[in-house]
């Protein structure tokens, strides 16, 4: 059971007192993070590290519905402007949903995912949240060894949202690497 008191605590707006100013913008920008960065580099390119079913973390699984154990498309891939990642980010699809009008997932390969959410006037993207993920936290790892080459800060923040398509949730997790503050502002 995934009690209210162990679910993460995931900020509507990120606190002044620990996010880089610099960072902020690029938390709570509702549009197109792959349009933001693209508009801020020569070469952009989504780096596909992984794409299969799988056990969804407890946390997604909660905010998506899904019961302990069921499976979920996952997408994990890298954002990388003029050849240096900047964003470390996981897409996860209910395996029902999937059947449904989602069928954008399956073939989508290294296109940028948001060009194809961000492009149908059907798909109606939630708040967004935020989280500061430190080494405590299995997450971090997984994005220090996707982002490997790159120091990370001691905490690494990251931003989250539910697109519906037709009441079917994806949800579409981002992690920024500290590259993404050599981007223009
Ligand atoms: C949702 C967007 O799509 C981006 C591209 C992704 C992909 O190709 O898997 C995943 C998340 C985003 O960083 C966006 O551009 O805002």
């Amino acid at each position: 059971m995934y009690t209210r008191l162990q679910r993460e605590t995931w900020l509507r707006h990120p606190p002044r007192a620990t996010v880089p100013a610099a960072l902020r913008p690029w938390l709570t920008d509702p549009g197109s993070l792959t349009a933001r960065i693209r508009a801020r580099c020569t070469d952009f390119r989504v780096r596909v590290i992984s794409q299969r079913l799988k056990r969804p973390n407890r946390d997604e699984a909660w905010l998506l519905g899904l019961r302990a154990g069921e499976l979920a498309w996952v997408r994990e891939v890298l954002l990388v402007a003029d050849g240096r990642a900047v964003v470390f980010a996981r897409s996860v699809l209910p395996r029902h949903n999937l059947r449904g009008a989602w069928n954008l997932f399956h073939g989508i390969g290294a296109r940028p995912l948001g060009a194809a959410l961000f492009a149908d006037p059907r798909i109606e993207r939630q708040p967004l949240a935020c989280i500061g993920l430190d080494r405590r936290d299995a997450r971090y790892h997984r994005i220090a060894a996707a982002l490997a080459g790159q120091g990370l800060p001691s905490r690494v923040w990251a931003r989250r949202s539910v697109f519906l398509l037709n009441g079917r949730a994806l949800l579409v997790s981002e992690a920024f690497a500290p590259a993404i503050l050599d981007l223009p502002a």
